[in-house]
């Protein structure tokens, strides 16, 4: 069936049911009949299904009785936005240029640890995927797969592709170092320096599970071979509440790479960071999994970006789960959005294609609203357009 609604052909033909690790339903016909809040549900229903409940749990749960985790994704069921009229265009540039690389849509990958808990390829697929939607992946210091073969699987489908390296500085500047030294060696475009954990969150569903190492065969694998460890042997990833503005200095003056600043909820940290000399700020609570009584990401968002006031781009991550998220943090001032749980569901329910599937429903509602919006290009959505919602729910989410 096809029916000439708008310039869209409108056809029942698709992708049937995906199967648990298949297929993913990605063609055009897919798009008129679901959204990205319905996919990223779906997937996070499949990924619930295949891992071990323990993993799951550990991907999904946040900090403390999780009032954070669930006023990230609420908070911006409470922002609306106003669309401008007549003034859009036929074709919109989603594209965002930022130290470390060029996003062909805003939303990138946050940093998110075990890939290989989720599947067996683990950070290699999701490279992959994140590369083929040429945006950026933020690979984790946590990595189950060894940065240099994350840059490689990525540099396998874009040779250009953008990897980011995110690490926590060390209270060792030597292992910290050495950490920076194999990110450049690995071929990262950029480095960011998660600042929220001087001490881990404590996760009630890890603990009532006994979740506490990885299974025989998994391990943080850049971790291996540093200062302090016996050949071969892991060191752990230390979180430390002595780690100050000073570490920031030193590995600022180690690399001539761009370094973002991670996990920034305070606007006068958001001007330190500046002032030490980051290149961009991501405003970020760790996706609710390290401080339970601090604000949802989207509503710290706005102060820190005026404390900013443009010297440097900022990113939120935090309970983004649909193009209009998207919309909105950027209409508040963010450069782009990351999202961090909904890569893991992808990649769970349908390994590399699942993670494609995410960034590509989530670009593909983006690039709608915009149209919808009057939007050209990113910075037609500005913050006159975001307003209070008083009344309506959301039919996935309530
Ligand atoms: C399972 C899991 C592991 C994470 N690991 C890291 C990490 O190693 N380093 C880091 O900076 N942030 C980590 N994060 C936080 C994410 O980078 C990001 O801030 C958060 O997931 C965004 O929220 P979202 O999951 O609602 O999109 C992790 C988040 C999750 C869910
Ligand atoms: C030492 C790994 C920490 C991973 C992390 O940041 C998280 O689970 O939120």
């Amino acid at each position: 069936m096809s029916a000439g609604l708008a310039g869209h052909r409108v056809t029942t033909a698709g992708a049937g049911p995906a199967d648990r690790r298949g297929t993913t339903g990605t063609g055009p016909a897919d798009r008129h009949r679901t959204t990205a809040g319905a996919v990223l549900a779906e997937l996070r229903e499949r990924a619930r299904a295949v891992l071990d409940p323990a993993h799951y749990d550990y991907f999904a749960g946040g900090v403390g009785d999780e009032v954070v985790l669930g006023g990230n994704e609420a908070a911006f069921r409470r922002l609306a936005l106003l669309p401008r009229v007549l003034r859009g265009a036929p074709t919109r540039d989603l594209s965002v240029d930022l130290p470390g690389g060029r996003l062909a849509a805003p939303v990138l990958v946050a940093p998110t640890a075990f890939h290989r808990l989720a599947h067996p390829e683990g950070e290699s697929a999701t490279a992959r995927a994140v590369a083929a939607a040429r945006t950026v992946l933020v690979s984790g210091v946590a990595s189950t797969v060894a940065i240099a073969d994350v840059v490689a699987a990525a540099r396998s489908v874009d040779p250009d592709a953008a990897v980011w390296f995110q690490l926590y500085p060390q209270p060792d500047d030597e292992v910290t170092a050495c950490l920076v030294r194999r990110a450049e060696r690995a071929g990262c475009t950029a480095l960011v320096v998660t600042a929220d954990s001087p001490v881990l969150g404590r996760h009630r569903r890890d603990a009532e599970h006994g979740f506490h190492d990885l299974p025989a065969g998994l391990a943080a694998e850049n971790m291996r071979d540093l200062p302090g460890a016996a050949p071969g042997a892991l060191r752990d990833i230390a979180m430390s509440p002595a780690v100050s503005w000073a570490h920031l200095d030193r590995l600022r003056a180690s690399t001539s790479l761009p370094l973002w600043l991670k996990g920034v909820l305070h606007p006068r940290d958001a001007v330190l960071a500046v002032e030490h000399g980051v290149s961009g700020v991501v405003v970020s609570n760790h996706g609710g999994r390290q401080c339970d009584v601090v604000p949802a990401a989207v509503e710290a968002l706005p102060a820190v970006v005026d404390a900013v006031a443009g010297r440097v781009p900022v990113v939120l991550d935090g309970g983004v789960r649909c193009g209009g998220d998207v919309a909105v943090a950027l209409a508040l001032g963010a450069a782009a959005v990351g999202v961090g749980r909904p890569v893991l569901w992808g990649l769970a329910a349908a390994g590399e294609a699942g993670v494609a599937r995410v960034l590509d429903v989530l670009r593909d509602e983006v690039d709608h609203l915009l149209a919808l919006c009057g939007g050209r290009d990113l910075a037609d959505l500005t913050r006159d357009q975001v307003v209070a919602r008083s009344a309506g729910v959301c039919a996935r989410c309530g």
